[in-house]
């Protein structure tokens, strides 16, 4: 798998196979010297036994580096398949919180399924005193077959575990796809970019909350395209273990854009006097407080995160507003054709080297000459961000300027108004990119299915 390893240790990537096995790949780390040193990457692969069999009955002769066991996930592993997704979701989150720590990569990979069930394969990736991190792997057979073009078999990543709020905008997106959690946003990209999943459902803005900038800045560092967007109306809850009551609680813990949904609903709650403490999602917030017994400890999340997890609402709809609504961004490889015919946004970010304020007022003023509404304008500080390799090269990259402005609007980049603009806009600024024209989501906000992108076989439209 092409891969390099942009992170110090870890989950680096999922590849979903759910019917039959659960691939991804882990690097672990050598801390016996004190010195961080990375000794390993893995390939790991879980073998999802057939119904009713418990793994060593399936003629998996356990090789040299594998393990065949049954213990308490045997069940999750047989079960159906957002079992199957949920168990393979905890069990390499598992590995891979193990693995850094471990001064055997392989014995901690090891031990970790031992403790959860499964078959489990390594095949080690040579990195010390080795190349093999770097060497093109020989095509396979099953590397040579068509992309899937059929929903029930399109990947989707996105970041969280399952019952993420992330997970949920997947499935309106793309219903019938395949979901597959990253423990990451970068992840998710780098899953798209590198063929493992199809699409990425990533949050872009809260009604509350604002902006995630995170995923703007990534958007500008990685070459994906905005091929749709989903609105989702998001519900939390406080969730704790079974039995616990709100007065037994010291900390809640979830996702910090959820803690700032929740914030005056949970400073006015009754009997409850807790800290706030931020967490990767909101799901992998319930799975902690469930997989350590915490009974101090309550976790912000979804319903489905409740009953995934074993986990009880102590309060539900706590959000401060009742009409809270995040937006999320589908992202492909490739952009879509777009259409006039369809309800169209256009997302794009531009910068400028000029001082002052009248080119922004000019790049605005070239929509509102051509009655092209705006949805959205937000600022990034500049910072220096890797861009996106072709970008970099343009001769157009932005050098000294203060400001990143990123602005959607509401028409088609089809639409010549649109064109005209854009060649405006161009003249006043030293950056601008495209990052997607593609269907607006018109659902109602109760429920109901995104517009998503319409050239694909994908489309829930
Ligand atoms: O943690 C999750 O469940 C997510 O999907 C992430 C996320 C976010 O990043 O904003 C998504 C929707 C909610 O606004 C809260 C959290």
């Amino acid at each position: 798998m092409p891969f390099h390893n942009p992170f110090p240790s870890q989950l680096l990537a999922f590849e979903a196979a759910p019917a039959t096995s659960f691939s991804f790949l882990v690097s672990y780390q050598q801390i016996a010297t004190e010195e961080e040193e990375l000794i390993g990457m893995a390939v790991v692969n879980i073998v999802k036994p057939p119904i009713g069999q418990s793994p060593n009955l399936q003629g998996r002769a356990p090789r040299r580096g594998s393990v065949v066991v049954r213990s308490s996930l045997q069940g999750a592993v047989v079960g159906n398949r957002t079992e199957w997704l949920t168990s393979c979701a905890v069990l390499s989150s598992k590995v891979a919180a193990l693995a850094p720590h471990s001064t055997n990569g392989h014995l901690a990979l090891a031990a970790a399924a031992a403790s959860n069930g499964a078959v489990l394969d390594l095949d080690p990736v040579k990195t010390i005193n080795g190349s093999a991190r770097n060497l093109p792997a020989p095509l396979r057979i099953a590397d040579l077959s068509p992309a899937p073009m059929h929903g029930s078999e399109l990947r989707v990543a996105y970041q969280g575990m399952p019952g993420a709020y992330s997970e949920k905008a997947s499935v309106k997106a793309y219903p019938g796809s395949d979901a597959i959690p990253c423990d990451q946003f970068e992840v998710a990209f780098q899953a798209v970019e590198n063929w493992i999943a199809d699409r990425a459902v990533l949050p872009v803005e809260n009604s509350l909350g604002g902006s995630i900038h995170r995923n703007y800045d990534l958007l500008l560092r990685h070459r994906l395209h905005i091929v749709g967007e989903v609105q989702l109306p998001v519900h939390h809850c406080l969730l704790a273990l079974p039995g616990v009551r709100k007065e037994d609680v010291t900390r809640v813990i979830s996702h910090p854009q959820a803690l700032a949904q929740c914030e005056h609903t949970l400073t006015r709650m009754a009997g409850l006097n807790a800290a706030r403490e931020a967490f990767d999602d909101t799901a992998g917030a319930a799975e902690y407080v469930a997989a350590n017994g915490l009974r101090d400890t309550a976790a912000i999340a979804s319903s489905r995160a409740a009953e995934l997890y074993g986990m009880e609402v102590l309060a539900d709809g706590i959000q401060d507003d009742s009409g809270n609504v995040t937006r999320f961004v589908m992202l492909a490889r490739e952009p879509i054709v777009p259409r006039m015919d369809l309800p169209f946004k256009t997302s794009i970010v531009f910068a400028h080297d000029k001082e002052g304020t009248s080119v922004l007022f000019k790049v605005l003023s070239a929509f509102a000459f051509r009655d092209i509404s705006l949805t959205k304008i937000d600022s990034r500080p500049h910072r220096p961000i890797r861009l996106a390799a072709d970008d970099a090269g343009s001769g157009t990259a932005p050098k000294q300027f203060e400001y990143m402005f990123y602005v959607d609007f509401q028409a088609s980049l089809a639409d010549p108004r649109v064109q005209n603009a854009l060649a405006e806009v161009q003249e006043f600024t030293s950056f601008l990119r495209v990052l997607g024209s593609y269907p607006m989501d018109m659902t109602p906000m109760a429920a109901g299915v995104a517009s998503s992108d319409s050239s694909s076989a994908y489309s829930s439209s």
